[in-house]
């Protein structure tokens, strides 16, 4: 088990948004969480990853995780490169500067490695939000709607790269409002889970 959820109900601003909510990520799994704005979705997200608490029930990760949102966590003023040099070296792992190097292949930036991030386009900047998800190589992806402003190449490739972290024993959750291929994942529309 990579993840597991427990029972989890989640309250912001005083007002519950979900209970009972269940799911174990084993390696190869994926979830996708499905529901209209504001029902909860990247709150759900943000208690998987710890970055805020349960209001009852418990999450356990047992492996590295690296977490995708719409902030893209890199520093705008450092060439793309750099800025994702600075995250890949944080976790420990040897051969950073190779792992940046492949990421940004597999997200098709590696010919801007050089460019400041703050010059980086819309879908760019989504691109290079997976290539610092891809350059962790954590077990346990938690992306949430990580195809929003991305081309048709780029959904392919983010379908594909999330394939690929299943086929190498990853795990993955994620919330899309778009289609999204990510074959025999666990679908958890959260409109379900709402407290009557
Ligand atoms: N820090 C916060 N304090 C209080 N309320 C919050 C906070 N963050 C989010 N909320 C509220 O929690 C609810 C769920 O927000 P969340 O971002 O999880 O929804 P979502 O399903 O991801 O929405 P969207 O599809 O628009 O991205 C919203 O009503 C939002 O206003």
């Amino acid at each position: 088990m990579i993840l597991a959820l427990s029972q989890l109900a989640c309250a912001r601003g005083g007002r519950l948004l979900f209970t009972h909510l269940s799911l174990t990520l084993a390696a190869g799994e994926a979830a996708v969480v499905t529901g209209p704005n504001g029902i909860g979705k990247s709150s759900l997200l943000r208690l998987a990853a710890g970055l805020i608490a349960p209001f009852e029930g418990g999450v356990t990760r047992s492996a590295r995780m690296a977490l995708m949102t719409e902030d893209l966590a890199l520093d705008t003023e450092r060439r793309l490169g750099e800025a994702l040099l600075f995250w890949a070296r944080l976790d420990g792992l040897a051969a950073a500067g190779e792992r940046v190097a492949r990421a940004l292949d597999t997200v098709g930036l590696a010919r801007l490695a050089d460019v400041p991030v703050r010059l980086l386009s819309t879908g760019q900047r989504r691109r290079a939000g997976l290539a610092r998800v891809l350059a962790a190589e954590a077990p346990l992806w938690l992306l949430d709607e990580p195809g929003n402003g991305l081309d048709g190449e780029g959904i392919a490739m983010l379908e594909q790269a999330i394939a690929r972290h299943r086929e190498m024993g990853g795990a993955v959750l994620l919330t899309t409002h778009q289609p999204l291929a990510v074959p025999g994942a666990v679908i958890l529309p959260l409109a379900e889970r709402v407290p009557v």
